[in-house]
């Protein structure tokens, strides 16, 4: 489903993504590892649109999506969240919902203006798809709040129902688990489970809270200083020597990242 090869990005001197290839089949669930600065965040960025690659080709079904932005990037069925939470904090939970569904949305501007019966329908369904969103997230009592009284791994999810609004057949995660607690954590990997098996989306997420990769993922890729320097299921990377030295060579990682975490 999404091929990308040799994709490449320096910023100045720096290497930041360094001819990296990844291949994704639908439905299944990949994760992009590595320390600090391997540049998984760059990767997303370039196949998402915000950053163009100085090389390289990205392709979701067959489609070239390299020099798309990325509101088109969107349309052809990725989306994604962010590492830092980026909710509308003074809209409700719905409004929220509706933002994300405005690039599926078939009036126009003119039609909006007008308030006619296209945008009526287009508004009712709209609705009935994000209430649709946020039972399957389980946020469907807080639909009426603001999004910033939200307790934070519910905000999380609200993240992540306003992505699967715009309909994707690929759904990026950046870090959806940084600042979970334990149970926060449990419930995310129930959700992005039951995404794959109930919605049938493929989802790739960067992670650093390893226990969560390592029981959740059906394949894994390991950036080092913008080169990829592993792949492949949970057990072969743990065991990957190239893998312990990137997490264990540095100092201040090893607390972080120790061998029982791998
Ligand atoms: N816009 C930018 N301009 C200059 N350098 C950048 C830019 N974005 C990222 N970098 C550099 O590129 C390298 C890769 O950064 P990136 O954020 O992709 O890493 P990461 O693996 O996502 O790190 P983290 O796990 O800390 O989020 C880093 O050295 C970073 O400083």
């Amino acid at each position: 489903m999404l091929s990308v090869k040799n994709l490449t990005k320096t910023f100045g001197g720096l290497l930041a993504v360094n001819a990296v290839d990844l291949e994704v089949p639908g439905r299944r669930i990949a994760s992009v590892i590595g320390p600090n600065g391997a540049g998984k965040t760059t990767f997303f960025n370039m196949v998402t649109g915000i950053y163009k690659p100085d090389n390289g080709v990205v392709t979701l079904d067959g489609r070239d999506l390299v020099g798309l932005r990325p509101d088109q990037v969107t349309a052809a069925g990725i989306a994604r969240t962010f590492q830092n939470i980026r909710l509308f904090g003074a809209m409700t939970v719905e409004e929220n919902l509706l933002v994300g569904r405005h690039p599926r949305m078939k009036s126009s501007f003119v039609d909006a203006l007008l308030h006619n019966r296209r945008f009526h329908e287009d508004e009712r369904q709209a609705r009935a798809r994000g209430r649709e969103l946020l039972q399957f997230v389980g946020l469907d009592r807080y639909r009426n709040e603001y999004a910033t009284n939200l307790p934070y791994g519910d905000q999380r999810r609200l993240e992540i129902a306003r992505a699967l609004a715009t309909d994707p057949k690929l759904l990026l995660l950046d870090e959806p688990a940084a600042g979970m607690n334990p149970r926060e954590t449990e419930d995310l990997k129930s959700l992005i489970r039951r995404i794959r098996d109930e919605l049938g989306i493929t989802i790739v997420l960067i992670e650093h809270d390893m226990r969560l990769v390592m029981t959740l993922s059906e394949q894994i890729t390991v950036l080092d200083y913008g080169t990829k320097i592993a792949e492949g299921l949970p057990h072969q990377v743990r065991n990957d020597p190239r893998v312990m030295e990137a997490y264990l060579g540095r100092g201040a990682a090893a607390g972080e990242y120790g061998k029982e975490a791998l």
